[in-house]
């Protein structure tokens, strides 16, 4: 399939997934429950999609300079002034500048200290590509000890950001990034050392309150992906709530 056909094909996927929502059953608990299951689900679903659709920007690029478009963008992530090694991991994602989003969000997410920002825009217009940069700009490596904590409403989507992560975060090394998910079992009493910590609300509470691998009042940077999703989920909503406490 044609790389630059990635706008056209979210859209289509996009546009489908609506109309099928049309379908469930209204006011019934059940189809409740699993509408937000989809949302989840969707969401990584469109990731999965983009990640195989893209591997080069050029359609990014082009609607980047079209006035209309979410991801038009006037700054350059030179004046976001990044550490050389996450510029050169946003380089090498293909990422020549910032979206809206992302020219938005970046400079009060990099503030020192970092400010509380609620962040909402359509879907694959750079929301996690923001976070992950702003929590790989805010750590400090010499400290080993999280510092940056980031809540994903499923194991899959956790997974996939931690990815970015990963890509993001190639040419700086020193950075180490854990994750809390079923699974993932340590020895009771250990602390971790990484300094950013991706998961789901039911193991991140685990680490943090009864197994205390995470120290919370040392997290410097916290995110709540998806949040729309938390909160619209009864469990995770009180998760996240105690955890954010
Ligand atoms: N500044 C940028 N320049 C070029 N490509 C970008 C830029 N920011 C993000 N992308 C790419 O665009 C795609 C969507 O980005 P991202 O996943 O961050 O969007 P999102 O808003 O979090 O999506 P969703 O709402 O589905 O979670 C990804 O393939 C990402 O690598």
């Amino acid at each position: 399939m044609a790389t630059d056909s990635w706008a056209l094909a979210v859209d289509e996927q996009e546009a489908a997934a609506e109309s099928v929502s049309y379908l469930q059953p209204a006011n019934s608990e059940k189809a409740d429950e699993e509408e937000k299951e989809d949302r989840a689900a969707q969401s990584l679903l469109n990731k999965l999609i983009r990640s195989n659709l893209v591997d080069n920007t050029n359609q990014v690029e082009v609607l980047q300079r079209d006035p209309n478009s979410p991801l038009y963008s006037v700054k350059s992530f030179e004046e976001l002034r990044l550490k050389p090694q996450l510029l050169q991991g946003v380089y090498a994602m293909g990422f020549n500048r910032p979206s809206k989003i992302q020219e938005n969000a970046l400079p009060l997410m990099l503030a020192e200290p970092p400010q509380n920002l609620i962040a909402q825009s359509q879907s694959g217009t750079g929301k996690t590509a923001a976070f992950v940069l702003a929590m790989l700009s805010q750590v400090e490596p010499a400290n080993r000890y999280p510092q940056c904590l980031c809540l994903s409403p499923t194991y899959e989507l956790a997974l996939q950001t931690g990815k970015v992560i990963e890509q993001m975060g190639k040419f700086y090394p020193e950075l180490k990034l854990a994750y809390a998910v079923r699974g993932n079992k340590l020895e009771r009493g250990q602390k971790i050392s990484e300094h950013i910590v991706i998961g789901t609300p039911g193991t991140v509470l685990d680490w943090c309150a009864k197994l205390k691998f995470i120290d919370p009042k040392k997290i410097k940077v916290f995110v709540l992906d998806e949040a729309d999703v938390m909160i619209a989920t009864q469990g995770h909503q009180d998760q996240s709530i105690r955890i954010q406490r």
